[in-house]
């Protein structure tokens, strides 16, 4: 049974989401959706300690995995036990508006695929991160990395208010201390650690959704 309870006030972990997401795949590399939405909300609370002004986004993030949360607890919950089993599932049986809004706006291919956007704004931001100089600005490592990925995606004022929320993140190394893992030279391990396997994530999950014509449901 996956986790009906969203609490998103719990203390951030850097290495509990690293572990969370080493966990996601499985031995024949299909993505464990309990574990991926884990993943996501050890990020969202991570978030929520950076201030209220990210709270449109967390609610947004919160809407999306409480969506995926529910189709894992419906009595069809055993076919999402994997993206891979999702998808064909979904497919089969015309559970996904592909071409327009329809009647499945909640879909889980729908949901997940917002989720996967963001996934590779994180896996950009993080990089970012991870390769920054002393003086670099998480300001605009983040911005940057959204304008790579999701902000194509976003229409004009999603885009200006997640721009403003970005000005009020914390300086590097504030951020580095609320990741709660150590010194900048173990957050910057932490996150070397961390990446490869978030992009094996994202690879394994854009090849499936590009193979089956998913990257553009509406
Ligand atoms: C080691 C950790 C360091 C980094 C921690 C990052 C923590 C980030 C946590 C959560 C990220 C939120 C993910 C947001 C998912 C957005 C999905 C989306 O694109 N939704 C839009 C489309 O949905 P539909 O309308 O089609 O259903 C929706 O319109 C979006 C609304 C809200 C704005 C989303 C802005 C996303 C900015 C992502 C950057 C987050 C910055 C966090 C800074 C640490």
């Amino acid at each position: 049974m996956a986790d009906t309870a969203m609490s998103v006030d719990e203390k951030f972990c850097l290495s509990e989401v690293l572990d969370t997401f080493k966990s996601c795949l499985t031995e024949n590399k299909e993505v464990i959706i309990d574990k991926y939405v884990a993943g996501w909300r050890g990020l969202v609370r991570f978030m929520n300690s950076l201030g209220s002004i990210f709270s449109f986004i967390s609610k947004d993030a919160v809407s999306k995995i409480q969506i995926m949360v529910n189709l894992r607890n419906g009595e069809n919950g055993e076919q999402y036990f994997t993206i891979q089993s999702m998808v064909k599932y979904e497919l089969d049986n015309g559970l996904v508006d592909t071409t327009k809004r329809g009647s499945h706006p909640d879909s889980g291919c729908r949901t997940l695929l917002r989720l996967h956007r963001a996934l590779r704004w994180l896996e950009l931001f993080l990089e970012r991160l991870r390769t920054s100089a002393e003086d670099s600005k998480t300001s605009v490592m983040c911005s940057e990395a959204y304008s790579e990925s999701l902000a194509q995606f976003h229409p004009w004022l999603i885009q200006k208010a997640a721009g403003m929320a970005f000005c009020a993140l914390p300086g590097r190394l504030t951020f580095f201390e609320v990741m709660n893992v150590g010194s900048p030279e173990q957050v910057v391990a932490m996150l070397g650690e961390a990446l490869p396997l978030i992009s094996e994530v994202y690879q394994i999950t854009e090849d499936l959704y590009a193979k089956h014509d998913l990257l553009g449901i509406p």
